[in-house]
């Protein structure tokens, strides 16, 4: 399903990341496991086409990503940002409901929204509160709810259990890997975190920007 084909990448002169083979298919959940700097978030933003590829090629469905559908591309995938990226005077429901009307969804989109909010484990006054009166974890888990219930094919996260205690990082995993087994998504987690480790179809490990 998606290919990343010969990636390298360089930051001024430095490479992060060096002659990158991966193919990821739909219905599994994948660790990219790492030390801090080792390129998984630069590798993560050229899967998700937020960064352009400079050498090498991300290849979807047999199609390659070329410079002018990267937008369209981006736009189609649902990714979970290491500092979240919510819109912080929105509440949680607002920030679901937002980006459920930007990817067009159909249906009732109040009612998708507090239904994913609850999966992640907010609650009714917490889902209308602004963003900023929530702790870090419960950002966290409004990022995750807005990421899955755009109905993308492929969702990336950047350490999703980051800022979790490890109970609610394990629900938050199993959630992700829910999202791969029932619904035919292809799941594609950053991590540190051993647990989701455990949990995924495959693990990839990266250090100093190559695969090993
Ligand atoms: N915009 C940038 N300009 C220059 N160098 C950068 C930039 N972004 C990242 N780097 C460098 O590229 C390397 C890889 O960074 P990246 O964020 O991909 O690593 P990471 O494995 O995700 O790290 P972490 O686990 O700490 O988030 C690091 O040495 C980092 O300092």
């Amino acid at each position: 399903m998606l290919i990343a084909k010969n990636l390298s990448y360089k930051y001024q002169a430095t490479e992060v990341l060096s002659n990158i083979n991966l193919s990821f298919e739909s219905g599994k959940m994948y660790a990219i496991i790492g030390k801090s700097g080792s390129g998984k978030t630069t590798l993560l933003s050229l899967l998700s086409g937020i960064n352009a590829t400079q050498q090498g090629t991300v290849i979807l469905d047999d199609k390659t990503i070329k410079g002018g559908q990267l937008r369209a591309y981006r736009r189609n995938n649902s990714i979970v940002f290491q500092a979240y990226n919510l819109i912080n005077y929105l509440t949680p429901l607002q920030n679901v409901k937002l980006a459920l009307e930007i990817t067009g969804n159909k249906g009732n989109h109040t009612q998708i929204a507090k239904d994913y909010l609850q999966k992640v484990g907010l609650n009714d006054v917490q889902m209308k509160r602004k963003c900023t009166e929530l702790s870090g974890g419960q950002q966290q888990r409004v990022a995750i709810a807005r990421a899955i219930a755009c109905q993308s094919k492929i969702v990336f996260a950047d350490e999703p259990t980051g800022n979790l205690d490890s109970a609610t990082g394990e629900a938050i995993i199993q959630l992700l890997k829910n999202l791969a087994k029932e619904e035919n998504k292809c799941v594609i987690c950053v991590t540190h975190d051993a647990q989701l480790e455990n949990y995924a179809d495959e693990v990839i490990h990266i250090s100093d920007g190559k695969i090993t």
